[in-house]
């Protein structure tokens, strides 16, 4: 049953056998549609998502001046960047939404225009970190007024294009503060050489795809340990195609484990920098079989499966899936190297604690983490705390326990607003 506030998440009543189709990459459509921007001839980029984070990009750069039109049999035309389109004296305004990579991807371009532009978005994109990032992007150049709040609203004033050069970033906070320098950095006038400082990043994984797509795009990247060098670089790519989105197939690919059977998701790469390729080993150390053949990847699955200890600091977005699921384990579990989850759409680690807590299990959110002791759970509200991978996660426990209701179900359009027929539709196959 679904209703504007709630959902209630559908109980398998069989083993599981069924396809899924999984839309594009959020990660992987935005960065094609940013580094199409900065191209410097319209690129095509196919089979990308199209949820809220993929429309605020899109709008974000046409807000700056990079145009986009659909293509026939679907995906879009993206033009480059024309700032001699923003006018001056007006402002422009890009909306954020709560999308950490329109928020982080998108000031730089602001500096090659010459118009000030006022970035803002939901009350959370507001708590969200940035301050790191908008400093260094003043090192290399840029003219950036925040009114000491180091967070939205700012206002990112262009004069014509960013200087660059070397730069010190603490990006242990969101690694899509160094993704958004390297992004930006073959349209500066130097190029940009960025030494990380504090901790580790998280999130190694979208690092390792911003490499690889500013490659594709025709950059040079060099990398020695904590230091990354891009100098400028005229970028093309007249096609581009985007990859199913493996941190959105994560709850189909986990339901096996908890109704045996097995679910087929299509299309999932033989290689790739996604974080969700991780689940193909997550799920096998649980005692799920796996296969991976050209068209898609197959889980199968069934039977208890013990706890884990797991570091998930390179593939924190997929907590929230992964700590529901292992609320069915016969045995306790512990999740660390997350304490910058914190600082995602909510404080996953704070939500997830209470929610799963509050229908039975023993969660404790520990500094970097969750501590997950199993016990009998019962029917009651989900909370979602407007975010998409919460609501994923309470369809998680809904395919074992009747009566989960999963609040703000359309929250989920973030990333795949189509997520609860496809899921109800895997449920009753
Ligand atoms: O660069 C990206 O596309 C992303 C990087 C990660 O951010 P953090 O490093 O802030 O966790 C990830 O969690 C987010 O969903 C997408
Ligand atoms: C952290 C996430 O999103 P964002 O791109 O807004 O950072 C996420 O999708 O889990």
């Amino acid at each position: 049953m679904t209703d504007e506030d709630s959902w209630t998440a559908p109980v398998a009543e069989a083993p599981l056998d069924a396809v899924v189709r999984v839309p594009g990459s959020k990660s992987i459509t935005n960065r094609a549609y940013v580094l199409s921007a900065l191209a410097t001839a319209p690129t095509r980029v196919r089979a990308p998502l199209d949820s809220r984070d993929a429309r605020l990009m899109l709008g974000a750069l046409a807000a700056l001046g990079a145009r986009s039109e659909e293509t026939p049999g679907g995906g879009y035309l993206v033009h480059p960047l024309n700032p001699a389109r923003i006018h001056v004296e007006e402002t422009v305004n890009v909306v954020l939404g709560n999308a950490g990579t329109v928020a982080r991807f998108t000031p730089a371009l602001a500096t090659l225009g010459s118009s000030p532009v006022l970035f803002d978005g939901d009350e959370a994109i507001r708590r969200r970190p940035i301050g790191p990032l908008l400093q260094a992007l003043r090192d290399l150049g840029a003219d950036i007024d925040d009114d000491g709040r180091a967070a939205p609203p700012f206002t990112v004033r262009g004069h014509g294009g960013l200087p660059g050069g070397r730069v010190d970033l603490d990006s242990s906070a969101s690694s899509q503060f160094l993704s958004a320098l390297l992004l930006a950095a073959p349209a500066t006038e130097k190029g940009v050489t960025v030494r990380l400082v504090g901790g580790n990043p998280p999130s190694e994984p979208h690092i390792a795809m911003t490499l690889d797509m500013l490659r594709r795009f025709g950059a040079t990247v060099d990398r020695d340990g904590v230091e990354f060098h891009v100098p400028p670089a005229r970028l093309s790519c007249p096609v581009y195609t985007v990859e199913p989105d493996l941190s959105t197939a994560a709850p189909f690919v986990v339901a096996p484990l908890l109704t045996g059977g097995k679910v087929r998701i299509e299309g999932w790469p033989s290689s790739t920098t996604q974080p969700g390729d991780y689940l193909r080993g997550l799920v096998t150390q649980l005692g799920a079989s796996v296969s991976l053949d050209e068209g898609g990847l197959t889980v199968e699955g069934g039977g208890s499966f013990s706890g884990a200890t797991l570091d998930l600091h390179e593939v924190g977005e997929l907590t929230p899936v992964i700590a529901s699921l292992l609320c069915f384990a016969d045995s306790p579990s512990v999740i660390t190297g997350v304490a910058h989850l914190r600082g995602h759409e909510t404080d996953r680690l704070a939500a997830l604690a209470a929610e799963l807590s509050g229908l039975g299990a023993d969660v404790k959110d520990t500094e970097d983490g969750l501590r997950i002791t199993p016990a009998p759970m019962t029917a009651g509200v989900f909370h979602t705390y407007d975010d998409h991978r919460l609501v994923m996660a309470g369809a998680v426990l809904g395919l074992r326990i009747p009566g989960i209701d999963v609040e703000n179900p359309a929250t989920v359009g973030k990333t795949f607003p189509g997520f609860v027929d496809a899921w109800s539709s895997m449920v009753t196959a």
